[in-house]
C-alpha cells in the first residue's frame, strides 16, 4: 500500500517513521510520502488560505494550491488511490473503515489547517476518485494531521505481515461488536490485588466465558450503542443470562 499525505507541517508526521509503521516502511508493506502544502505555492509568503467568502472567523484553505498540490501528487503513481480528508465535519472514523482502508491500494490524506480547505476542492476530486471526509471524534482539533495519525496506523496494523501476532488484530475490540475486556500479566498479585483465580485456572473454556462476560459488562457500562448495533444472533443464550 502507498500512502501519501499532504500537510503544511510535514514534520507532524514523523512518528509515521518510528516503531511498528517504521518496521512495516522500512520492511516495504507500506510506502509512505508526506509532501509540504507550500511546494505548490508561487507567492513569496507562500499563501495557503485566505478570508472566508460570507466573512465568518478564521482563514480558508485556497483551492489553487490544494488543486495543485493533489493533482501532482496523484499523478505521481498510477495505483487508483481513496482521497481522505480529515474534517470535524466528518463520517465517523470506524474499526469497519480500518479494514476497508486497507484493502485499498493506495490512501492520499488531506490534512486541513485553519478553518478548513475551499469545499470546492472535495468536490472536484469525488468526480474523478472516491472521497471521504471522516472524522476520528466529536471534538475539534486544530488540523488534520494528529487523524492521518490515527488513521494510518489503524489502517497499517490490519496489512499482513506488519502485526507479529496476526490474532492481535482478528481479536480487537470491535471486531466481535464488543469492547475488549481486561487484560492481566505477572506478577499475579500486586499492591494487594490478585489476578482473577480463573486466569491460572488452565480452564480454557471457563477463560473464554469469563473473558466474553468481562467484554460484555464493559461494553454495557460504556458504550451500550455497541450492543445496540449488534445482529439479533450475536449474542447467545449465555450472554444474555448475564
Ligand atoms: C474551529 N474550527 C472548526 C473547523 C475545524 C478547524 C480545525 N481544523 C482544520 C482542519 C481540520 C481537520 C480535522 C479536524 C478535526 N477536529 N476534530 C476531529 N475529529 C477532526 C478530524 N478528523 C480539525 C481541523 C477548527
Amino acid at each position: 500500500m502507498r500512502i501519501d499525505v499532504v500537510t503544511i507541517f510535514p514534520g507532524y508526521l514523523a512518528p509515521l517513521r518510528e516503531a511498528l509503521l517504521g518496521r512495516a516502511i522500512g520492511s516495504g508493506l507500506l510506502d509512505v510520502a508526506v509532501h509540504d502544502l507550500r511546494d505548490w505555492t508561487h507567492d513569496v509568503h507562500q499563501a495557503v488560505d485566505d478570508s472566508p467568502y460570507g466573512g465568518g472567523p478564521g482563514m480558508v484553505m485556497r483551492p489553487q494550491v490544494w488543486g495543485d498540490a493533489l493533482d501532482a501528487v496523484l499523478a505521481a503513481d498510477e495505483r487508483p488511490a481513496r482521497l481522505v480528508v480529515p474534517t470535524p465535519a466528518g463520517r465517523p472514523f470506524t474499526q469497519a473503515d480500518a479494514h476497508a482502508y486497507a484493502a485499498e491500494e493506495r490512501l492520499v490524506f488531506a490534512c486541513g489547517r485553519y478553518e478548513g480547505i475551499d469545499q470546492r476542492v472535495v468536490d472536484h476530486y469525488a468526480d474523478a476518485l472516491p472521497v471521504d471526509e471522516i472524522s476520528i471524534g466529536d471534538y475539534v482539533l486544530v488540523g488534520g494531521e494528529v487523524a492521518v495519525l490515527v488513521v494510518v496506523e489503524a489502517v497499517a496494523r490490519l496489512l499482513p505481515g506488519v502485526l507479529g501476532n496476526p490474532r492481535s488484530a482478528a481479536e480487537d475490540s470491535f471486531s466481535d461488536g464488543l469492547l475488549e475486556g481486561p487484560s492481566y500479566t505477572r506478577p499475579e498479585v500486586w499492591r494487594d490485588r490478585p489476578v482473577p483465580d480463573v486466569l491460572r485456572s488452565g480452564n480454557h473454556g471457563a477463560i473464554a466465558r469469563w473473558r466474553r462476560d468481562r467484554a460484555l459488562e464493559r461494553t454495557v457500562a460504556r458504550r451500550p450503542d455497541l450492543l445496540a448495533a449488534l445482529p439479533p444472533d450475536a449474542l447467545d443464550k449465555k450472554d444474555r443470562a448475564l
